[in-house]
């Protein structure tokens, strides 16, 4: 089952972070860009080459201590066919790796449709998990329910979303608590349909890493959800803020981070260190950082327990 996977993945590798494969053409070493923009030119199918090819660096740096990585459409999408074409390469390669592969495609539309956007990415092999977006309703969200059971996939259903504006919508109070509430006891209610052997439900949350206070409550209404948490790192949120999605086995969430691992060679810390060459090994290096910082704060928290 994806839960159980992507459990014994974490606790294996001793480590709850995802890389998230957000290429942005302009921060993609020079070097790479050369070879692609020679062979293929300055056009979608370089671009789309050479993202692939730096994918594929990243990959290969961090396969062995990460158990999953997380792609973002938007940055394929906007290269048309060449584009998907490259996140599709992506999640095979990754796939082959060993990981598991998250698409974060954030879908949601009317039942209907949304069987179309569920089988286009739940029946693919290359996929394990996909992010979904539950605001049009519970009716839209049936279909991926549907395959999540079928195809043994996982699903991550937005709730508290990193971003500064998130809590416009997802704040606003009714009579039963706020908006973001109300969707985390509907996917309360929903995980339960997908619990594993080990507890966790392959029906899990996004949960902003930037909302501590809200994620302390969330981790309550949703005891068996597995929290995807974005916003770490370039977004601000650091080790302490993520804890309180963590449940009390520290496990049950994983912390994405995109930018600042896969760019992390141009950083003021690591620019230094690694060159453009070294553009993997600097995201390999960031990303260790960034699981001793999370293992950091679980000692702390225990400690301060006692
Ligand atoms: O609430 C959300 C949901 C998804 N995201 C996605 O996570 C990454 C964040 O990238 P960084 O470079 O680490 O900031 C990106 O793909 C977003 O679409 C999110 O940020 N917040």
């Amino acid at each position: 089952m994806f839960s159980d996977n992507l459990i014994h993945a974490i606790k294996f590798k001793n480590n709850p972070t995802v890389v998230g494969l957000d290429p942005r053409i302009e921060n993609i070493p020079e070097f790479i860009k050369k070879a692609a923009f020679n062979k293929y030119g300055n056009n979608t199918k370089g671009i789309s080459e050479a993202i692939y090819y730096f994918n594929k660096g990243i990959v290969d740096a961090v396969f062995d201590v990460v158990p999953a990585v997380k792609i973002q459409i938007a940055f394929y999408e906007i290269y048309g066919a060449d584009g998907i074409e490259a996140f599709y390469k992506t999640a095979e390669y990754a796939k082959e790796k060993g990981l598991i592969v998250i698409a974060d495609v954030k879908r949601g539309d009317i039942a209907d449709v949304a069987e179309m956007y569920s089988k286009a990415y739940l029946q693919n092999p290359s996929i394990d998990a996909i992010t979904i977006n539950p605001y049009m309703g519970e009716d839209t969200i049936t279909p991926y329910i549907r395959d999540v059971l079928e195809y043994d996939k996982g699903l991550f259903i937005l709730v508290k979303t990193s971003n500064a504006g998130s809590g416009t919508i997802q704040n606003l109070k009714t009579v039963s608590g706020t908006v973001y509430e109300n969707v985390a006891y509907m996917v309360d209610k929903i995980s339960k349909l997908a619990e594993g052997s080990l507890g966790y439900s392959s029906i899990g949350a996004v949960v902003g890493a930037t909302y501590k206070e809200e994620a302390k409550i969330l981790r309550k209404i949703m005891p068996s959800a597995i929290f995807l948490v974005p916003g770490y790192g370039a977004q601000g949120a650091t080790a302490e803020d993520v804890i309180n999605c963590f449940d009390e086995n520290n496990l049950g969430a994983i912390v994405n981070s995109s930018r600042k691992v896969i760019f992390a060679y141009k950083s003021q810390y690591w620019k230094d260190v690694y060159s453009e060459y070294e553009f993997a090994q600097a995201a390999r290096a960031e990303v260790l950082l960034m699981m001793g910082m999370i293992n950091n704060a679980f000692l702390k928290r225990r400690y301060i327990a006692c």
